[in-house]
């Protein structure tokens, strides 16, 4: 039976720990109150006492006074407001509380600072992210009606892929943390690529309790307003989050930021953008800022923060536009952001078109047309693309999605024509049959005028933030904020005053700056070129801050910002005006003679620079092929999109004539699958034969189908880890054999499975020249292996085939050993991390006695165990082509050791057999130390 004085004798018996350690006395005077314990004169005795203690003292003499009921309660109280009373938690271990049944149903609100505060963090950023900010004020959007997941890349800190992640928590999860010591997740991608929206949908989750973190704290920054500041402002750590994000309420004890500063593991920060800072004074020797009341420049507390320096332990999110360097050593661990899959993008399409006959209309066309898909890979475009499509499709009849080659600049002038195209609009008119862009724009054309001219205003001055005053200056009415081009700029992201605004994506800014400069008939022919400039390439130009995150002194005399790829984007819009297939068009709008002239200037320049740019590359000499081999620079991708955006054929001849190399590499370029589209149009203007390298990229299937004319060139077709499915085999098996010149097929680390492989086979028996095949972990297994094997065993070309962490299995390795035997030329076959066992293994060392080619043998990571090794020695004695045999990881004994050790006796070709990872004690190992071919390290 339950002691009716137990919690009366807690109280007494306790009563000091309770005094030490119940700081705020307002959660529990609120509950006793509202549950009928005490009533108001009560609470004005106690709140006379002058200090805490004395009301702590006060309240225990009051609810012992009241009976054993009201003591449970205030114990209760204490247990179930959590986070006022933390430091009680402890205790309510050793006195192993349990509420007394008469008191356990009654509600405790909890009404400490700490709770109110992270409620109200919750509401305020559950009101703030409910939206889709970039969509024009009139129409605003729910971000979970049209957010969907996109691809998220995990690398480690030497860059190299450690696969993707399945859901928004694992960001925040142990999964790939790479620095222990670091606090910092950082994520990076294209322009619209989605960052800021990840960050949105986390914040979201967040204040609807669905984000999978202890989190009580989550502040949102984006960095781009740290740079707002004035040299000479200086805050604190405490300022940043409760000035710029969100004020504590009645927190006269300053409870909530001593909380903080106790548990910074429960404060969550997101900065995005941050290659947006920048910075105009001199910030060398940056002083280290420890203390959380120090103020200082807002620019060092974020560093500070960054670095762990100050509320060491909290964690923060870090977004930057790909190529923002940022030192590993405070980076915890690294997430890229690869946009839409085929499937998100299917899944995202069908949130703009919930009507199934719409839904049928855009799919069949998207399915039409690779290289728009490849666009819409980036979520940003594929927004424009279908918000402008389903804008046009209701204005006229039979508006069909854009044609194949469309550009990016079309893509936004799409837009632009949407939004202009509510200046013009009359309402209640029916569709109409034909649609005239040029009408529409020549209608807009002041203030399409006004906006390009306040974008290069602001990209001159690095400026990405107007106020009102900025507007008008530019000619710009309150009503002209309605089209679409502006939005406001949230409180959280700028630093007080009044009311400002922004490009609704700094790829929309680009863009009106190029127009600005095409439109604006002061602007000369030759000023159009300034911002080329900023982008040519100089190694020290990509650097990042701060000496703590890896800025060098040198960055002073460059630009401001992290990255430059706002001046990238406007080079790039301002090749599409003046394209040629725009001319038609822009001539409504300007004079045809300084448009001219303004294309004349910027074709020569093109090709000036593209001239230069290839010759000064670096060849060397290839080891794939015979021939040299070309790497291009990070920014010849610009300069290829770039010529694709002019669609330009002579440019494009030029570019293709400089490639004066066998083989052209362009791995790790950051190339998306639109960018295919590019790299095809200079390619096929290519007279000889070329390998081309895309390794460690992103160009997808669609990005494989756009390079469809140019695989009568492809000598060499090197498209690992690229996301690629069977339908991009598909593609290849058709136009390789077609063309049967491929001499090396790279695709390891992709999605193959075993319905690719039989593709791949065909490849291997219909091409001639097929010497290197890379299928590396992929998803084959041993009914992939088969097909393979066979095409293998017939081919008399191949030498090299890499199959590498499939699960081809026993079966599979049998089928291999059929292939290797009398195999007239393969001398490098590597089965490693294949699920081999000794069958398999048997299998092959049967095979190897009947072999005569094969140099290297990759056996690492199997299964493969004594038995096996016995048939391995045994082969030994009679092969005399094998040179290394790779066994390392697997479950060899000293016994298995021994076969191979009698085997090497009448072997002299071997140079050496690597026995490490396999279990074979040090004592045992010593039997075999004659014989220094054989590897146990
Ligand atoms: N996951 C997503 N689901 C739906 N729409 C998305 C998603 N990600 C991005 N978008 C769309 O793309 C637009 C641009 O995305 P966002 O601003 O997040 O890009 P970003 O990577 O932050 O670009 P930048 O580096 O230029 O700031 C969004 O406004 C939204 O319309």
């Amino acid at each position: 039976m339950m002691d009716g004085t137990l919690f009366l004798r807690i109280l007494t018996k306790h009563r000091e720990v309770l005094v030490e350690h119940v700081k705020n006395t307002q959660c529990v005077l609120d509950n006793l109150k509202s549950n009928g314990f005490i009533c108001n004169e009560d609470i004005e005795i106690i709140q006379r006492s002058a200090t805490k203690t004395d009301q702590v003292r006060k309240i225990l003499e009051l609810v012992q006074s009241k009976g054993e009921e009201a003591c449970a309660y205030f114990i209760h109280i204490l247990h179930e407001a959590y986070d006022a009373y933390v430091d009680l938690r402890p205790w309510f271990n050793t006195i192993q509380y349990k509420p007394a049944d008469s008191i356990k149903d009654l509600p405790v609100i909890n009404t400490d600072p700490i709770s109110k505060y992270s409620e109200k963090l919750r509401s305020e950023l559950g009101r703030d992210t409910r939206f889709l900010t970039s969509y024009s004020q009139r129409e605003e959007t729910l971000l979970d009606e049209l957010y969907t997941d996109t691809q998220m890349e995990l690398f480690n800190d030497k860059g190299e892929s450690l696969g993707y992640l399945e859901s928004l928590d694992d960001i925040l999860g142990e999964q790939g943390v790479f620095n222990q010591e670091a606090e910092t997740i950082f994520i990076t991608g294209d322009a619209g690529v989605g960052k800021s929206i990840l960050l949105q949908k986390l914040q979201n989750l967040w204040s609807k309790r669905e984000l999978n973190t202890t989190a009580k704290f989550f502040f949102k920054f984006r960095c781009r307003m740290f740079s707002a500041f004035k040299e000479t402002d200086e805050i604190s750590v405490k300022d940043l989050i409760f000035k710029h994000n969100c004020y504590p309420d009645g927190d006269p004890d300053n409870e909530v930021f001593r909380y903080i500063l106790r548990f910074p593991e429960t404060v969550l920060f997101t900065f995005d953008g941050y290659d947006e800072i920048q910075m105009d004074f001199d910030m060398d020797n940056v002083p280290e800022v420890v203390s959380p009341e120090e103020k200082t420049h807002p620019l060092l507390v974020l560093m500070n923060l960054l670095c762990g320096k100050l509320l060491r332990g909290s964690r923060k999110v870090l977004t930057a536009r790909t190529g923002t360097e940022v030192q590993s050593r405070v980076i915890q661990k690294k997430v890229v952001l690869r946009g839409f899959s085929p499937d998100h993008l299917k899944r995202y399409m069908a949130l703009h078109f919930p009507k199934q006959e719409h839904k049928e209309v855009v799919s069949v066309q998207l399915d039409a047309n690779p290289h728009l898909c490849g666009l819409c890979s980036i979520p940003l475009f594929s927004w424009i693309i279908f918000k402008s499509f389903k804008h046009l499709q209701s204005m006229y009849d039979n508006y069909e999605l854009p044609d194949s080659c469309i550009t990016l600049t079309n893509v936004f002038l799409l837009l632009s024509e949407v939004f202009l195209g509510r200046i013009t609009k009359r309402p209640g008119l029916l569709k109409r049959s034909t649609r005239s862009t040029a009408e529409t724009f020549r209608a807009g054309l002041k203030t399409l005028v006004a906006f390009a001219k306040l974008a290069l205003l602001g990209l001159e001055k690095s400026n990405f933030i107007y106020s009102e005053e900025d507007l008008t200056s530019c000619g710009l009415s309150e009503e002209d904020l309605q089209v679409g081009f502006l939005r406001p700029v949230s409180h959280y992201d700028a630093c007080g005053g009044g009311a400002t605004f922004e490009f609704l994506h700094l790829t929309l800014q680009a863009f009106l700056t190029a127009f600005s400069l095409v439109l604006d008939s002061d602007i000369s022919p030759n000023e159009i070129l300034k911002f080329f400039a900023k982008c040519e390439y100089n190694k020290s130009s990509r650097l990042s801050c701060f000496s703590c995150l890896g800025r060098s002194s040198c960055a002073r005399d460059t630009d401001p910002f992290q990255t430059n790829e706002h001046f990238q984007f406007t080079n790039l819009f301002l090749c599409g005006l003046l394209s040629k297939s725009n001319a038609a068009f822009l001539e409504h709008l300007i004079s045809p003679l300084s448009l001219k002239k303004k294309h004349v200037s910027l074709k020569s320049y093109l090709s000036t620079s593209v001239k230069t740019h290839l010759r000064g590359l670096p060849r060397y000499p290839s080891t794939d092929i015979k021939g040299s081999k070309v790497h291009v620079m990070p920014n010849f991708l610009w300069t290829l999109r770039c010529i694709f955006e002019t669609h330009s054929e002579d440019v494009a001849r030029l570019t293709a004539k400089g490639i004066s190399a066998d083989y052209i590499k362009l791995a790790y370029c950051n190339i998306y699958s639109a960018d295919c589209s590019a790299l095809n149009f200079v390619l096929h203007h290519h007279k000889k034969s070329l390998g081309v390298d895309l390794d460690n990229n992103n160009i997808s299937d669609y990005g494989v189908k756009q390079l469809v004319p140019s695989f009568s060139k492809m000598t060499v077709v090197r498209f690992c880890v690229n996301q690629l499915t069977d339908s991009s085999i598909e593609v290849l098996s058709r136009e390789l054999i077609r063309h049967k010149i491929v001499r090396v097929l790279g695709l390891y680390k992709n999605h193959i499975t075993d319905v690719g492989a039989k593709m791949v086979a065909q490849i291997i028996e219909e091409c001639p020249h097929l010497m290197t095949l890379k299928l590396g972990s992929n998803h084959i297994t041993s009914v992939g292996a088969k097909f393979l094997a066979q095409a293998i065993q017939k081919s008399k070309s191949i030498f090299d085939v890499g199959m590498w962490g499939n699960s081809i299995g026993d079966e599979g390795a049998e089928a291999f050993a059929e292939a290797l035997k009398n195999h007239p030329k393969l001398t490098n076959l590597s089965l490693s991390a294949n699920g081999i066992s000794s069958r398999g293994g048997r299998s092959l060392a049967r095979a190897l006695k009947e072999n005569s080619s094969l140099h290297i043998f990759w056996l690492i990571q199997n299964q493969i165990s004594d038995d096996a090794a016995s048939d391995l020695g045994e082969a030994l004695r009679s092969n005399s082509a094998l040179t290394h045999l790779l066994l390392i990881d697997n479950q060899l004994t000293a016994r298995g050791a021994k076969h191979l050790f009698e085997g090497l006796a009448s072997n002299t070709t071997i140079k050496e057999i690597i026995l490490k990872g396999n279990p074979v004690s040090e004592e045992e190992k010593k039997q075999f130390e004659s014989e220094k071919r054989l590897y146990f390290h």
